[in-house]
């Protein structure tokens, strides 16, 4: 068997597509839809999805509102960014880069941003709505991965009610909220979330129909730890530099030899990554429908 590719690109292009109408709709009323985003330190990782994000913003036509401090930032000079892009009428939504420089408190300064403009729905009003099971387009925004992931599985039409998801990772942005999202009335999934304690990894994901790697371990999953068919979703990023030409390149948490048993496989890169992408769109878009 040969997996389908759960294209991340092309569906986050679709996801982007449908949203101009909306931003249209916002800006024909005068209310404009702006991203900020947070960054301290700079972490090539970070640096290149913060970018990212700035340029979906352009894509589509939404303001984006860039805040870069250095890795020497303290504790007070973040806070006061935070409470500035919380004061700023051109901010609807926006996140806070993670992780933060070793020493910042991440969840003390998650709990500091105003609720509305929580972009990421990491601050501990809207995971306490998602785990109330009221978060969502009409009430507040959802975690951009776990959006992004059942958002993908939705439209190629892999089954989700029912199916016993495995997710290996217990991580604030990923795996936990995912565990949270697909168990909810709807959605109806039955989860079992794994972590770097579990014994007998393997065991659990060979029960999985739906199985989601998020632990950032090159590699980890196996193709012979796959049911046939199964739809493997990875999350994972890990930069592998080439030694020769000092060229990144970017690893995912499964084997693609896994795309042979697999009957759905997201790539890295071009699966996720993307959707989350897309994701942080429609909460910044979903944020400011909330004010018109
Ligand atoms: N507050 C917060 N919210 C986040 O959502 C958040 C975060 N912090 N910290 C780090 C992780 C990671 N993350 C990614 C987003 C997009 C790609 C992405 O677009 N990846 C491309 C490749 C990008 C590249 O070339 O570097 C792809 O997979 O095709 C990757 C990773 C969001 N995160």
């Amino acid at each position: 068997m040969t997996a389908i590719t759960l294209d991340g690109v092309a569906t986050a292009s679709a996801v982007k597509n449908e949203l101009k109408a909306r931003i249209d709709a916002l800006k024909a009323k005068g209310i404009t839809p702006g991203l900020g985003t947070l960054l301290v330190g700079s972490d090539p990782g970070s640096l290149s999805y913060v970018a990212g994000k700035h340029r979906d913003c352009a894509e589509v036509g939404i303001e984006s509102i860039r805040v870069d401090l250095p890795e020497t930032a303290t504790a007070d000079e973040v806070r006061a960014a935070i409470v500035g892009l919380n004061e700023n009428p051109a901010v609807t939504g926006y996140i806070i880069q993670l992780p933060l420089p070793a020493g910042l408190d991440e969840n003390a300064m998650l709990e500091l941003m105003d609720p509305d403009k929580d972009a990421d729905g990491l601050h501990p009003t809207n995971l306490g709505r998602l785990v109330l099971g009221v978060s969502g387009p009409l009430d507040s925004p959802l975690p951009c991965t776990p959006a992004g992931i059942v958002e993908m599985l939705e439209r190629y039409d892999v089954p989700i009610s029912g199916k016993h998801v495995v997710v290996i990772g217990r991580g604030l942005t990923v795996g936990r909220p995912l565990g949270l999202l697909l168990t909810r009335k709807g959605l109806d999934a039955t989860v079992t979330l794994t972590h770097s304690r579990t014994v007998d990894l393997a065991s659990y994901v060979r029960q999985a129909d739906i199985v989601v790697a998020a632990v950032g371990v090159a590699g980890l999953v196996q193709p012979d730890w796959l049911k046939p068919g199964a739809a493997v979703l990875d999350v994972g990023i890990t930069r592998v530099v080439n030694p020769e030409t000092g060229k990144a390149k970017l690893v995912g948490d499964v084997d693609p030899a896994s795309a042979d048993v697999a009957g759905y496989l997201s790539p890295v890169p071009g699966g996720v990554g993307p959707m989350t992408r897309a994701m942080l769109l429609v909460n910044v878009v979903d944020a400011a429908e909330r004010l018109a």
